[in-house]
C-alpha cells in the first residue's frame, strides 16, 4: 500500500495544455476514480503516474518517493489498459509471468506469485492456453494477473472494461471490487462510466478541461454535487436544472410558479438553478405540483415518466407498473431538501 500525490502537475501535448496545475493525494489502499467525459485527461493523468508521458512542470510522489523522472519500472506500480495487450503467442502464463522471467526473478516465486493471482482471477484452468482460445473476459483477467505478479504497491487501471459486453463488465466490476478488498492496495482507475465509477470507488475524482472539478465520495458527489457540470455528469437520467429566481425569503421560483418554499438557509434575493434529480420527483395524488406526461420509458423494474411543468421539464423515477398516457396531467411532489441551487453564471453551488 502507498499513497501518491501529484503537485502543480502541468502536461502540453502537441502544444496543447492538457493536464493543468492539477493537485492531487491518493491515500494508500484507496481505490480512487478518475471520472469525466471523453479528452478531458483521464488517461493522460494515469499515464503520467505510470511514467508512460512526462509531466512540463509538478512533482510526483509514490510511497513518499519523488518519482517525477523516475523510469516506468522503477515506480512500483502494475497496469491494466484497455486493449488487454497479450502476447498472442506465449500462454497464460507466460504472459503473466514475462515482465517476471525479464526481471530475473527466482523460479519458485514466479511460481508462487501466477499460481496466487491464478486462483484470485479463476485462471488456474486456462494457463496453458493461448490468448485466442479465451473470451474478451478472460482476456482481461489476463491482463490483470500480469499486473498482479508485480506484487505493486499501486495498481493503475485505463477503461480496463469498456471492451466488454454489458454483462461480463459488470461481472469484471464486482471481481475487481473484492479483488480491491483482498488486497487492499492503491488503486486509481480510468473510467467515463458513471455506475463503474459510483461502484467501485472509495473517492472519485471529476475532471473536466484537464482539471479536477469535485473530489469526493460517491455519495459526495452525487448528492452535493459542486458545479453543474458535476450535477449534470453524474446521474441517468440527468438532474432537471431549472432556471429561476430565490426571493428575500428563501423561495424559489420560475416562470410564475414556485418551487420551494420560504428557507432562510437559502440564499436569498437573486437568480438561480434549481437541480432537481428524477429519484427526488415523486408521482402521488396529494403532489404540490401539477404536470403534463410527455414521454414515458419503461426500463422493467422500474419506469422514466417525463413531466412537463411551465417550462421546465422533469424526470420522475416510478417504481409501480402503472401506465402513464401522454398529455395526462398529474400531481406530483418534490423532495426539497434534497435539491441543489447553483449559481447561473458561475454554475457553482450555491
Ligand atoms: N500524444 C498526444 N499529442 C497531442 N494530443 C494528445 C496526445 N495524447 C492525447 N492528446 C489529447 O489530450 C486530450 C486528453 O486525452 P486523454 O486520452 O487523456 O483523455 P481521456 O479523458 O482519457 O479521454 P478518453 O476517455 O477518450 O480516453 C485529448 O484532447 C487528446 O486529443
Amino acid at each position: 500500500m502507498a499513497n501518491v500525490s501529484l503537485r502543480k502537475l502541468n502536461i502540453v501535448l502537441g502544444g496543447k495544455p492538457i493536464i493543468r496545475d492539477l493537485d492531487l493525494c491518493v491515500e494508500p489502499g484507496e481505490f480512487l476514480v478518475l471520472l469525466g467525459p471523453s479528452g478531458c485527461g483521464k488517461s493522460t493523468l494515469l499515464h503520467s503516474i505510470a511514467g508512460l508521458v512526462d509531466s512540463d512542470s509538478g512533482a510526483i510522489e509514490i510511497g513518499g518517493r519523488d518519482m517525477t523522472d523516475a523510469d516506468p519500472s522503477e515506480r512500483g506500480i502494475g497496469m491494466v489498459f484497455q486493449s488487454y495487450a497479450l502476447y498472442p503467442t506465449m500462454t497464460v502464463e507466460d504472459n503473466m509471468s514475462f515482465g517476471l522471467r525479464i526481471a530475473g526473478t527466482p523460479k519458485a516465486e514466479i511460481r508462487r506469485r501466477v499460481d496466487r493471482a491464478a486462483a484470485m482471477l479463476q485462471l488456474d484452468a486456462l494457463l496453458r492456453r493461448k490468448p485466442a482460445q479465451l473470451s474478451g473476459g478472460q482476456r482481461q483477467r489476463v491482463a490483470i494477473g500480469r499486473a498482479l505478479v508485480r506484487e505493486a504497491q499501486v495498481f493503475l487501471f485505463d477503461e480496463p472494461l469498456s471492451n466488454l459486453d454489458a454483462k461480463l463488465r459488470a461481472e469484471l466490476r464486482r471481481e475487481l471490487k473484492l479483488l480491491h478488498q483482498t488486497l487492499g492496495s492503491t488503486m486509481i482507475y480510468v473510467t467515463h462510466d458513471q455506475v463503474e465509477a459510483m461502484t467501485l470507488a472509495t473517492r472519485i475524482v471529476v475532471m473536466q478541461g484537464g482539471e479536477i472539478q469535485q473530489i469526493g465520495t460517491p455519495l459526495d458527489v452525487y448528492e452535493r454535487p459542486a458545479n453543474r457540470f458535476v450535477a449534470g455528469f453524474l446521474g441517468a437520467p440527468a438532474m432537471a436544472f431549472v432556471e429561476g429566481t430565490l426571493d428575500a425569503q428563501g423561495r424559489f421560483e420560475a416562470d410564475g410558479m414556485r418551487y420551494l418554499q420560504e428557507d432562510a438557509s437559502r440564499p436569498a434575493g437573486r437568480s438561480a438553478v434549481l437541480g432537481i434529480r428524477p429519484e427526488h420527483v415523486a408521482i402521488q395524488p396529494d403532489g404540490d405540483f401539477v404536470g403534463e406526461v410527455t414521454l414515458v420509458e419503461p426500463m422493467g423494474n422500474h419506469q422514466v415518466v417525463w413531466l412537463r411543468r411551465g417550462k421546465a421539464t422533469l424526470a420522475s423515477l416510478v417504481h409501480d407498473a402503472r401506465s402513464y398516457a401522454l398529455g395526462e396531467r398529474v400531481a406530483f411532489s418534490i423532495d426539497t431538501a434534497r435539491v441543489s441551487l447553483f449559481d447561473p453564471v458561475t454554475g457553482n453551488r450555491l
